[in-house]
């Protein structure tokens, strides 16, 4: 009740929209077959006593119809007819609000991760994420399909009963007593879905976020032959979530099964009582096995239904505890000022932890504009920490970073990192063309700036060589290019907005000397324009650098030229 109750609220207007159509369909069907039989009967002269029959047929004879079993025959037909139209046009709303709910659950989750803080982002399994969005979204969609319908049919079943019960009084009474006992005998069933369903949704989380670290991590795996290693965890999660999909389908096919022995043996009793205890006239008894089977029919729909939901609610449940989760990680924007890099970037007395760890005491850095700065310091020191001090993904516990004397919180961040051009560690590309690598997320570049930057970036000639060009497509990860053209690709990505501050993190770790003297150039000549910081153990970005600092005991000290030379 809850999941429905939370769907209608999040979806309003799609779910009006969905109640109101499957509830015409249901509706026609409740009137036109509830309401045709005692007509049809009393039409052709049975003693039907029952007050809608003459109350139909009096109001046909008022409007000039004289109902003869031809005309009562073709007014059941095109009953049925408008209520397949009804139902096509409902189907066809339905399949579109499960479409939406799906995308709008999808987008909202990847826009609340995306404007998450990076430390909240960092602990989130891909897998799980990807698991998500594909696989949850859609089955906390098909739970809205289920939900808005069980609502829809128990207006319906209502409709009936009213019905039913201008028909026969006793009729109803008694298939309402028969489909609330077997709603309570079944519902154990039910519960056994919900637990099967809520278990699925455990397990696929985990599962699809280990088989996305094994698979990112599969060429080591394989060159040690410990794939098998990944293989004998996966297939123990695979058994497992087998196990929860048998339960939940043995359930489900359980209560398909009982629903209709069920039902009869309990509608023979009623016939039973009726025809030989109570001595009732066959017609009557006729309306009665119809009531029954009609009213139980729509019950039985709404149990089974209301398993279906059972299953899916714990997808939305999932969705919705990582989407609130997300939301309430979002990045805090306290910064209003547009943001100028004219002067310089200042750190002063720089604290940072993470969680109890040290990793700046008090660090003071000063970079004027139009400099090369090279960081350098032994690994785990704090280097990328610092590059993301500056782009704002982590934030400092005390002392200020200033960007032209403007403190970093104070100015909007969106529009500080509109000016940056970052270069990560890990060079992961997409599995897309060379073209969409370095334009991803810049709509308004287009090939042009894209082989600018890959000239400044000294990637222009291999790219080139290609004879697909820029629309070579770089395989899973980037895995077809060389570490090195992965990395020139990615400094090409940085350089293609052209931004005014470059931050490097160990920007030619995988690159032959050749090639690191002309990113060496390149960035040289770059930063007679741009600002660049970059974080490095190599020799020869140290040298190309105008300043060298190194981090060591959570502080940085500026080297002068003669103890630049003597660290490497
Ligand atoms: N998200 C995080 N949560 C907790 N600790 C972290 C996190 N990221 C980094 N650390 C820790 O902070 C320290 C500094 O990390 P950082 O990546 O800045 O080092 P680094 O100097 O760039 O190292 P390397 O040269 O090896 O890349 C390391 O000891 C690392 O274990």
């Amino acid at each position: 009740m809850r999941t429905l109750l939370t769907y209608i609220t999040v979806f309003p207007r799609r779910s009006a929209f969905v109640l109101i159509a499957l509830l015409l369909a249901g509706v026609a069907e409740a009137l036109s077959l509830t309401a045709l039989l005692p007509l049809l009967s009393v039409a052709v002269g049975e003693a039907d006593e029952s007050s809608i029959g003459r109350f139909m047929v009096q109001n046909l004879q008022r409007i000039g119809i004289e109902p003869t079993i031809d005309i009562i025959l073709m007014i059941i037909v095109s009953g049925m007819l408008i209520k397949g139209m009804i139902l096509l046009l409902t189907n066809r709303q339905v399949g579109y609000t499960v479409a939406h709910v799906a995308t709008a659950l999808r987008l909202n989750l990847i826009k609340a991760l995306l404007a998450s803080r990076w430390q909240y982002y960092l602990r989130q399994p891909v897998g799980a994420l990807a698991n998500s969005v594909a696989t949850e979204a859609y089955r906390a969609a098909n739970g809205f399909e289920h939900s808005v319908d069980v609502l829809a049919l128990s207006i319906v079943v209502l409709v009936h009963i009213i019905v039913a019960l201008f028909i026969s009084w006793q009729a109803t009474i008694g298939s309402l007593l028969i489909g609330i006992i077997l709603f309570f005998v079944l519902n154990r069933l039910v519960r056994a879905t919900r637990r099967a369903g809520t278990k699925q949704t455990h397990l696929l989380r985990h599962l699809l976020s280990y088989l996305s670290d094994v698979l990112s991590s599969v060429k080591s795996l394989k060159a040690m032959a410990r794939d098998n290693v990944a293989d004998a965890i996966l297939h123990d999660q695979s058994c497992q979530l087998e196990k929860a999909t048998r339960k939940e389908v043995i359930s489900r096919a359980a209560l398909l099964a009982l629903q209709e022995p069920i039902l009869a043996t309990l509608t023979a009793s009623g016939l039973y009582l009726a025809l030989v205890v109570w001595n009732l006239s066959l017609p009557e008894v006729m309306v009665m096995v119809f009531l029954l089977t009609r009213i139980l029919g729509v019950l039985n729909k709404i149990q089974r239904r209301y398993q279906q939901l059972a299953v899916q609610e714990s997808a939305y449940w999932a969705l919705r505890t990582a989407f609130d989760e997300a939301q309430a990680a979002a990045e805090r924007t306290t910064g209003t000022l547009a943001p100028t890099l004219q002067q310089g970037i200042s750190l002063r007395h720089i604290a940072f932890d993470y969680d109890r760890k040290s990793i700046f005491n008090d660090l003071n850095i000063d970079i004027p504009i139009k400099t090369f700065t090279a960081v350098i310091g032994s690994s785990g020191v704090g280097k990328s920490t610092l590059l993301d001090l500056l782009c704002g993904l982590a934030e400092p516990k005390s002392g200020e970073i200033l960007i032209d004397g403007v403190a970093l919180h104070n100015i909007e961040l969106r529009q500080w990192r509109h000016l940056i051009g970052y270069v990560s560690q890990d060079t992961v590309l997409l599995h897309d063309t060379i073209l969409n690598n370095v334009l991803v997320g810049a709509s308004a570049l287009n090939s042009a700036d894209a082989e600018r930057a890959l000239q400044q970036a000294g990637a222009w000639d291999f790219v080139n060589s290609f004879p697909e060009g820029l629309q070579t497509v770089v395989g899973e990860r980037g895995g077809m290019l060389s570490g090195g053209q992965r990395q020139r690709i990615a400094i090409a990505r940085a350089l293609a907005h052209q931004p005014l501050l470059l931050l490097l993190d160990e920007p030619t770790s995988a690159l032959d000397p050749e090639s690191e003297k002309t990113i060496c150039e390149t960035l040289q000549r770059l930063a007679r324009d741009y600002t660049i910081i970059a974080v490095s153990h190599q020799p020869a970005v140290i040298n190309a650098a105008d300043r060298v600092f190194i981090l060591s005991n959570g502080q940085a000290e500026l080297l002068t030229h003669t103890q630049n030379k003597n660290t490497h």
